[in-house]
């Protein structure tokens, strides 16, 4: 392909991104997957290329953009090499008419940056949140060791005792070593989050919204497979991935419970009042992982960010029922958006006497309200909020 017709298949694509993500549709990359498939004639480096270009505009431009086109054309005012690509050629787009405008640029649609710098979320802290992330991977203790593994590629250690960081791109799931177990992508602040569980070996830990087990397969590590280890969800699908996880990755201790929605503690009620920690990895916005999904900005609407917060402390209020005394919650969010976050801490404390706040020990991020936040920018992970509570005796 040449490279004006690999700027036009890239506006094509926006175009179904911009759709998608305006009505429901599929995610960027699968978007970009499907049309891969449907167009053999793009060969890898051109599939390469064009993804760069796609994933490019979408990072550029902060509202929804009004077509693929005008997206590529806000690209191409920051890099000027690609306006000359619209030169009527064959295949090519079209010559950029006089006075075209391009689309916006920015963090995010203007209200959602006003929502993050009510956050503390400005300037190159929202900046970072359109970064590039690498890629992570955590050691699974139950096979291996951080020490002794033997990897074809070496990974920086990072701070997290099994975390290691490589390139973004790195083909992980080619290596034996993931293939049998021994690793898996986890992002650092996601191994942190697992960390402020403090799960032991034989303990009662509920991870309350599992989906399809990241972090739970962590948590199993942690508990050396020993005691109770329950991962629930009302997703059948996310949850039903879990299990063949647990099996590579040697995790037999976990057990998978259906959720109904609205009625969520039906299915757990043999666990009320047992746990010594549940862990509540909320359903929420995501604009801390916006560096994985920049157009998860564009899906984003306001009754959305309602109900999530609305879900947020509902799922707060279950997770109450189901720790002994003296046990704790741990309640995270890949947001960074108060409104998920810390407000939702504070409503909790508020409402329910006896509880407190604990300070979480973690040797990166900063205390942000009663909790502690990752950001991007500050720790170099995804975006996240972490608190710790504990119940009255
Ligand atoms: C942030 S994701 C969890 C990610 C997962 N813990 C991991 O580390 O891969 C939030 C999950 O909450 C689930 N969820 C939504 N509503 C729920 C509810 N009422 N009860 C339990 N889980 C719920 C979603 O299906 C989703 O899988």
């Amino acid at each position: 392909m040449t490279p004006a017709a690999r700027v036009q298949s890239a506006i094509g694509i926006l175009d179904s991104i911009i759709d998608a993500a305006q009505n429901r549709g599929a995610p960027a990359d699968r978007i970009i997957a499907e049309w891969a498939r449907g167009n053999r004639y793009a060969g890898s480096k051109d599939r390469r290329a064009i993804r760069e270009l796609v994933y490019g505009a979408i990072r550029a431009c902060g509202p929804v953009p009004l077509s693929g086109r005008t997206a590529m054309l806000r690209l191409a005012e920051l890099q000027p090499e690609i306006a000359e690509l619209f030169d009527g050629s064959n295949y090519g787009p079209p010559a950029i008419g006089e006075g075209e405008a391009a689309a916006t640029g920015g963090a995010a649609p203007p209200w959602v940056v006003r929502h993050l710098a009510k956050s503390d979320i400005a300037g190159p802290e929202a900046e970072a949140l359109l970064g590039r992330a690498p890629l992570d991977i955590r050691i699974n203790t139950l096979k291996a060791a951080r020490d002794t593994i033997e990897l074809p590629e070496g990974g920086e250690p990072l701070l997290a005792p099994n975390a290691l960081r490589y390139e973004s791109g790195t083909q992980v799931e080619q290596w034996d070593a993931y293939r049998d177990g021994k690793v898996e992508v986890q992002d650092h602040g996601s191994q942190w989050a697992c960390t402020a569980v403090r799960a032991q070996p034989g303990q009662t830990v509920i991870d309350l919204c599992a989906g399809a087990g990241g972090k739970t397969l962590s948590l199993a590590a942690s508990m050396e497979n020993t005691g109770t280890l329950i991962a629930s969800d009302t997703d059948r699908g996310r949850l039903s991935r879990l299990a063949p996880r647990a099996e590579k990755a040697g995790a037999g201790m976990i057990q998978s419970v259906l959720l109904n929605p609205g009625k969520e503690l039906e299915a757990l009620s043999e666990f009320q009042g047992k746990a010594d920690t549940v862990l509540v990895d909320a359903p929420c916005s995501g604009t801390g992982t916006w560096r994985r999904n920049p157009e998860a900005r564009w899906r984003l609407g306001k009754a959305e960010l309602l109900r999530f917060a609305e879900i947020q402390s509902r799922l707060l209020s279950i997770a109450a029922q189901l720790v002994k005394p003296g046990g704790r919650i741990v309640y995270v969010t890949c947001s960074l958006l108060d409104e998920e976050g810390k407000d939702r801490i504070a409503a909790f404390l508020a409402a329910n006497p006896g509880w407190s706040a604990d300070k979480l020990e973690l040797p990166i991020g900063r205390a942000h309200g009663e909790g502690t936040r990752l950001t991007p920018y500050h720790d170099g992970t995804d975006g996240f909020f972490i608190a710790s509570l504990t119940s009255p005796c």
